[in-house]
């Protein structure tokens, strides 16, 4: 059998750079398509490189035809759930366009297999905790909603011209690379964790906490923190489930647990020894006060189970991108 080889749209990013790597470490080799809009040169590390935009169909199409990948990793996104409110043209173009485009490349190509990342946020407010994949999906902001409209569009491609896809609705992703080789890097920061970090590190002055009036035990928002290596796996897994003929999955990936924002701030202290300087602040538009997971599907589909994702680990990977020092 010949190499195994991987088509990794967005793989300059902070997910699908932590990917890549481990995609290498297994022998598969990850070939990375961005157009740098948010992603780093320098991650991309551990396979060839391709300047490329996804709305870009017959460059796309190029690619597959002289790389011959396996199957195909779809990051490439925006990505930001307040930019998308205030912008939602840009979402729409990139993310339903630059699948719709991907979606037909592959066709031309005769590349049958994708796995996408989808989001928690195609749920919008859930009805019941925890989420599971049979709750409603009901988005309440664009980005969610160009998010839940490729999930349609994967499963219609399925019906027509079987395709066949994994959709992977992550939580919240975080932590680093714990060889300290990847971490997240975006310009501007927005979210919890790095700007915690930032401001603990004095690279802000104070991280704005976006109210602490919810109805949670502590007041602050609660979420299900997954750390990035415990994510790039579970592609590695999706892809040997299409590989070996598994049927088309939609999953969450998350810990089934949540964290409030204060626990957080108490997980970057014991690690650290630092303590984060915050403001409150009024919520934030379109913040549901919890989120978290029944992560049982991914498990007994794709044998998924997180292990790198304790709050302490988390903070104890991201901590040094920031310039503090993990604690033994
Ligand atoms: N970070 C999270 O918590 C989270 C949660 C749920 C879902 N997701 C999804 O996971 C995926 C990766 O997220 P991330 O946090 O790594 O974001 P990221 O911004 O770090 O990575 C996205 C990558 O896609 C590239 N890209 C964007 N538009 C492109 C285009 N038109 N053509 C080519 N490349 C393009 C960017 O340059 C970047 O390298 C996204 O689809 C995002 O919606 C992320
Ligand atoms: O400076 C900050 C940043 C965030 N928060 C709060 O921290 C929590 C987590 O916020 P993030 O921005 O880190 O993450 P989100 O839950 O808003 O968004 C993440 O999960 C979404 C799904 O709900 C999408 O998938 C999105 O891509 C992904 O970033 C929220 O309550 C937010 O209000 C703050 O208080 N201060």
């Amino acid at each position: 059998m010949s190499a195994q080889r991987i088509l990794v749209t967005g793989g300059a990013g902070y997910i699908g750079s932590h990917t890549a790597k481990l995609l290498n470490s297994g022998g598969i080799e990850p070939v990375a398509y961005d157009n740098l809009s948010t992603g780093n040169r320098s991650s991309v590390r551990w396979g060839p490189f391709i300047h490329g935009d996804i709305l870009d169909t017959a460059h796309l199409t190029r690619t597959i035809t002289q790389y011959e990948p396996d199957a195909v990793i779809h990051f490439a996104a925006s990505a930001y759930v307040g930019e998308s409110v205030a912008d939602p043209s840009k979402y729409y173009r990139n993310n339903v366009g630059g699948t719709l485009s991907l979606l037909d490349a592959c066709r031309q190509a005769g590349l049958d297999k994708v796995i996408f990342s989808s989001s928690c946020a195609t749920y919008g407010v859930p009805a019941a905790l925890p989420i599971a994949e049979t709750t409603p999906q009901v988005p309440i902001n664009p980005y969610g909603k160009t998010k839940l409209i490729a999930e349609h569009m994967l499963a219609d491609y399925a019906a027509a011209f079987g395709l066949r896809y994994v959709a992977l609705r992550y939580f919240n992703a975080c932590g680093a690379d714990p060889d300290g080789e990847l971490g997240e890097w975006h310009d501007p920061e927005t979210h919890l964790i790095p700007r915690a970090l930032l401001a603990a590190s004095g690279g802000i002055s104070r991280l704005e906490v976006f109210g602490d009036d919810y109805k949670t035990d502590d007041g602050t928002c609660v979420r299900d923190y997954i750390h990035v290596c415990d994510l790039a796996r579970a592609h590695v897994l999706a892809f040997d489930h299409l590989a070996k003929g598994g049927e088309n999955l939609a999953v969450n990936l998350g810990t089934g647990h949540g964290s409030s924002i204060k626990e957080i701030l108490e997980a970057i202290n014991r690690i650290t020894g630092r303590s984060v300087p915050i403001e409150i602040h009024p919520r934030r538009a379109g913040d549901p006060p919890a989120l978290y997971a029944d992560p049982s599907l991914a498990r007994t589909t794709l044998g998924f189970s997180p292990e790198f994702s304790d709050l302490d680990t988390i903070v104890r990977t991201a901590a040094p991108f920031f310039g503090l020092e993990a604690r033994s």
